[in-house]
């Protein structure tokens, strides 16, 4: 996959950003998404791995083993063992069992090739039987490396792993396993890169950015689920939007971006009809959406897996958004809907900018990201936040995470009405707080695209046909 590279640089001093950070255990995918954020930020794979195969053998040689044995599987956890076996050629006799599964990564196969140059011995067992051959190797062993599996391993562990485990368990050895333990085997010390993934880890540092944790970018899209290819109608979900009167496209662009991000069916609840023959149009009894109306609206409330509230609704209709969002499962609420009380879902995203933000909180949150993450953190308001500006602040109260793409020409109307309907059409597989992390990176990087192109000529319309290119873009390059 090519990795696409950031780079404006953070607009405010990051030194003081560090208290936005995860500290607590982080998931395999969560590592995922920083891994190749970093690499967008022109830290490299293999650079990465150098760093992580150096702090395990500085931990390994804390053993002062005579004779080492380092396991390693195919993946990028094999290739840390790797990198510490040359690391580590002069301080012991290593010897390394790396497994052929016929699919090595590339960094690893890269780091194979490089011991080959190296005064270690490294024997490939392929299959259970392989290993039985070199039961001796396993008894003499002063200490073992396990970096058989990291954080891509899955499901229970399929041989011959699943041998190479067990006998490193019967062996006198203590284990030192690479970045987490791979399932079964025996501890004595785990060594994590970056952050920890399981507890009792020692943590070390692998020279990965902040920005690559606390900002979004291409890894965040790794976190959208593979669309099934033999796919069956509804896998991308039925959206409602309940919007307009005063305003008529607001509702339209919504419903238009949520499609191009994937939503199956967008139905749209507004008194204005717009030709659009890919939207629903549910006709209201007035010109503006009233109490009258709720008879239409709750039953598709029910039926939908997310509902985008607000866009071009005008104040007068907040009575009705309070009462539809009691039978909504995943509620996005924008624009108008942003009034007190707050309407709420079960799940909900709230996506104000600075005015709106103001006028939910009666707080101003500030003109630095910094700030602005402080003042959301800070707000008692019952979901997911996205407080939309030049660096966009994402918060579920726990996580906070920074947006910085989009452009100056984004603040053309109805972009606000593009971002909202890309968000409702990803909170229908994703949480909401990675839908609107995602959401807000790529409407941004869409922006992005169409200033190139119209510079401020852009009109929000523009916008919707990039949102596939930058959300779908593996599958459209064939990763
Ligand atoms: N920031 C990062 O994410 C970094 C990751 N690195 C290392 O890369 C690791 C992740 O590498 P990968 O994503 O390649 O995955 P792993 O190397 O953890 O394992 C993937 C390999 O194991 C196989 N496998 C998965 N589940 C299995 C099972 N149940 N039984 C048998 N085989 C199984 C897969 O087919 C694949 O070949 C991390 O844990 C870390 O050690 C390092 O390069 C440093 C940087
Ligand atoms: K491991």
């Amino acid at each position: 996959m090519t990795i696409h590279m950031q780079h404006q640089p953070f607009p405010d001093d990051l030194t003081r950003y560090s208290e936005y950070a995860c500290l607590d255990l982080i998931t395999p995918e969560e590592m995922r998404r920083i891994d190749h954020n970093a690499q967008s930020l022109g830290i490299s794979g293999l650079e990465l791995m150098e760093s992580a195969g150096t702090a395990l053998s500085l931990v390994a040689q804390e053993y002062h083993a005579g004779i080492v044995l380092i396991l390693c599987g195919s993946g990028n956890n094999g290739g840390d063992g790797l990198v510490a076996a040359r690391h580590m050629s002069r301080e012991a006799e290593v010897t390394v069992l790396w497994y052929d599964s016929g699919h090595q990564t590339r960094s690893t196969r890269r780091q194979l090739e490089r011991l080959s140059h190296c005064d270690v011995r490294s024997i490939r067992f392929r299959c259970r039987e392989d290993l039985l051959h070199h039961l001796d190797i396993f008894s003499k062993a002063d200490l073992i490396v396990d970096a058989l599996l990291g954080t891509g391993g899955a499901g229970t562990v399929r041989e011959p792993l699943k041998t190479c485990i067990d006998l490193a368990n019967q062996s006198q050895a203590p284990v030192l396993c690479a970045d987490l333990p791979s399932p079964g085997i025996i501890p004595d010390r785990i060594c994590a890169f970056h952050r920890p993934k399981v507890k009792d880890s020692e943590v070390y540092d692998i020279g990965i950015p902040i920005l690559a944790e606390i900002g979004t970018g291409p890894g965040d899209l790794l976190l959208m689920q593979e669309r099934k290819q033999n796919v069956h109608k509804g896998v991308g979900g039925e959206i409602l939007v309940i919007g307009g009167g005063p305003y008529q496209g607001a509702p339209w662009l919504s419903g238009l971006a949520a499609l191009r991000a994937g939503a199956d069916i967008v139905r749209i609840v507004t008194p204005h009809y717009l030709p659009e023959p890919d939207l629903i149009h549910i006709p209201t009894s007035g010109d503006t959406i009233t109490q009258n109306d709720l008879d239409t609206i709750i039953p598709l409330c029910d039926r939908s897996d997310v509902v985008l509230c607000g866009p071009g609704l005008g104040p007068d209709a907040h009575e009705v958004i309070l009462t539809c969002s009691e039978h909504v499962k995943k509620g996005v609420f924008d624009a108008d809907s942003l009034r007190t009380p707050l309407p709420h879902a079960h799940e909900s995203l709230y996506t104000p900018h600075t005015g709106e933000f103001t006028r939910i909180t009666g707080r101003d949150p500030g003109l630095t990201p910094y700030d602005r993450a402080h003042a959301v953190r800070n707000s008692d308001i019952p979901g997911t936040v996205l407080l939309k500006g030049p660096v966009d602040v994402i918060s579920d109260t726990k996580r906070i995470r920074f947006n910085q793409t989009g452009t100056p020409a984004m603040t053309t109307g109805g972009t606000g009405d593009v971002l909202a309907g890309v968000c409702a059409a990803l909170m229908v597989h994703l949480s909401a707080f990675d839908a609107a992390c995602i959401g807000a990176y790529a409407t941004g990087c869409a922006g992005e695209m169409i200033t190139n192109t119209h510079g401020y000529g852009m009109t929000a319309r523009d916008l919707i046909p990039a949102i596939p290119q930058v959300l779908f873009r593996r599958t459209l390059e064939g990763e």
